[in-house]
């Protein structure tokens, strides 16, 4: 019996029975079949059954039941110890297959963890399955449950988790692809100044999040930290950086993104944000812009911005009050001064992300040539750093790009389509001096005397 899988259309999500199900997706067609074909067509069920269950196009009860149905039918093979047919090497095998399947489905891939393919391989048959759902006493969700992955995909068994029972699943699934944060680690060198704020963050929230042991009581972490300056200073960057070094995950949003792009599901989308956060703990919550969320209560103030609001403001305090929870929510703004009253004091600790002093503006420099083909000496480095005076961290990065573009523009005469990358010269001091006349601080010197003021306000630094 050959069994091949065909691309059908997605029956409607509620109405599929069982059995039309399978009818549509897998044709069964006769046919001799070797063991390894067998092995490769379980593997293709168990893929299918994940992603129709990770797309809701199936129940879990559905997926349970297909699981253990074909777990069964392929007893022989999953217990075989040859390593071509049997399910030795499973994981590592769906995972490359699955990755390269990405760009179909994202919820596909994410829904495989060496974890739990292995939990899979690892059932057996009959009565060696254990089912993917809740047991009725709540003792055990049938061996796979939703745990911290930092930085790996999500487990598609995670709607099973009490935390998020009340949360729509595509909210889940929007949470964990669009607003979960992926890329790659930042560290504290990456982050070049600050020195003050990057020396109390690390001691008043990654210490803790890393040792909750120690840090008890009066030590215990602050659930909620404010960092406030001018745009592109590197506060995305100290957000990412505190997950990334006290392990936990990372979820970045925009506030003004919760009012434009949600439109009507911003207050569920905060409900669903932290759920999945306590799914994830320890968790970083990175909300930038966070003034449109929180500022002062005005006249015009639409209802549906006021919901968002409040609801924010309750999953804050819900998250203070529970001890157990490890969630940080950094908020980072560049108007500090339209946070309200409220909202400030729940964010205790209320750091300022200035632009960078010259030693901050040399590091980045140096470091982000050290990546390409440059001829920069030190006394020019320190000319450049001298020139732009004034600029934030962004400003930088934005100077060194347009530098890198010299040579390209002084090709000219040359073919862009044959030239080889050898013949394209080093970057070199004047073509940071012909960037310097196009780049232009993106900071004013008023709106940097309205954040000292703040500081020396609201501010809990230098
Ligand atoms: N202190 C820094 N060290 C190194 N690079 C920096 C620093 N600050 C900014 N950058 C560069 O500028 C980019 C933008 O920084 P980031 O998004 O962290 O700024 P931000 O303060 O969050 O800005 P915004 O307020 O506009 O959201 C970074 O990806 C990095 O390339």
């Amino acid at each position: 019996m050959k069994v091949t899988m065909s691309v059908m259309e997605a029956p409607t999500p509620s109405a599929v029975h069982l059995s039309d199900w399978q009818e549509s997706y897998f044709a069964v067609t006769s046919g001799t079949c070797t063991p390894r074909q067998k092995a490769d067509g379980y593997r293709a069920k168990i893929l299918r059954i994940q992603y129709a269950w990770a797309n809701s196009e199936i129940s879990q009860v559905c997926a349970a039941s297909l699981f253990k149905q074909y777990t069964e039918k392929y007893s022989a093979i999953i217990d075989s110890g040859n390593a071509e047919t049997g399910l030795n090497n499973y994981a590592e095998n769906i995972l490359t297959l699955a990755k390269c399947q990405q760009s179909d489905s994202d919820k596909w891939q994410s829904a495989l963890t060496t974890d739990n393919v292995f939990e899979l391989k690892s059932r057996g048959p009959f009565g060696k399955f254990v089912p993917p759902v809740l047991k009725q006493d709540g003792s055990e969700n049938g061996g796979v449950q939703c745990k911290p992955h930092v930085g790996e995909s999500t487990d598609p068994l995670l709607p099973v988790d009490e935390r998020l029972k009340n949360i729509e699943p595509k909210m889940v699934e929007l949470i964990m692809h669009e607003i979960m944060d992926h890329g790659p680690p930042v560290s504290w060198d990456d982050i070049a100044g600050v020195e003050f704020a990057k020396a109390t963050i690390k001691e008043i929230v990654v210490w803790p999040m890393l040792r909750p042991d120690i840090f008890t009581g009066l030590r215990g972490p602050p659930k909620g930290i404010l960092l406030f300056g001018p745009p592109g200073t590197g506060k995305t960057l100290i957000g990412k950086c505190i997950a990334c070094q006290s392990g936990a995950t990372f979820f970045s949003i925009s506030a003004s993104s919760l009012t434009s792009k949600w439109v009507g599901e911003g207050e569920k989308m905060v409900r669903a944000l932290f759920a999945v956060a306590r799914c994830q703990q320890p968790a970083v919550i990175f909300i930038d812009e966070i003034d449109s969320l929180l500022s002062q209560r005005g006249e015009g103030e639409h209802e549906s911005s006021r919901r968002i609001k409040t609801e924010f403001l309750v999953q804050l305090d819900g998250a203070t009050t529970s001890s157990e929870d490890r969630i940080l929510v950094v908020g980072a703004t560049n108007r500090p001064q339209e946070i309200d009253e409220a909202a400030r004091r729940r964010l205790v600790k209320r750091l300022y992300i200035p632009l960078p002093e010259a030693s901050a503006r040399k590091q980045i420099v140096t470091r982000l040539m050290a990546k390409e083909h440059c001829s920069l000496n030190e006394e020019e480095i320190e000319l450049i750093v001298q020139k732009s005076d004034g600029f934030s961290g962004a400003d930088m990065t934005q100077l060194c790009r347009e530098a890198s573009l010299g040579p390209i523009r002084s090709l000219q005469s040359m073919d862009i389509a044959t030239i080889t990358p050898e013949q394209v010269r080093p970057i070199s001091f004047l073509d940071f001096e012909s960037a310097l006349r196009t780049v232009r601080p993106s900071v004013s010197p008023r709106d940097l005397e309205l954040y000292e003021t703040w500081n020396q306000t609201f501010g809990c630094g230098r």
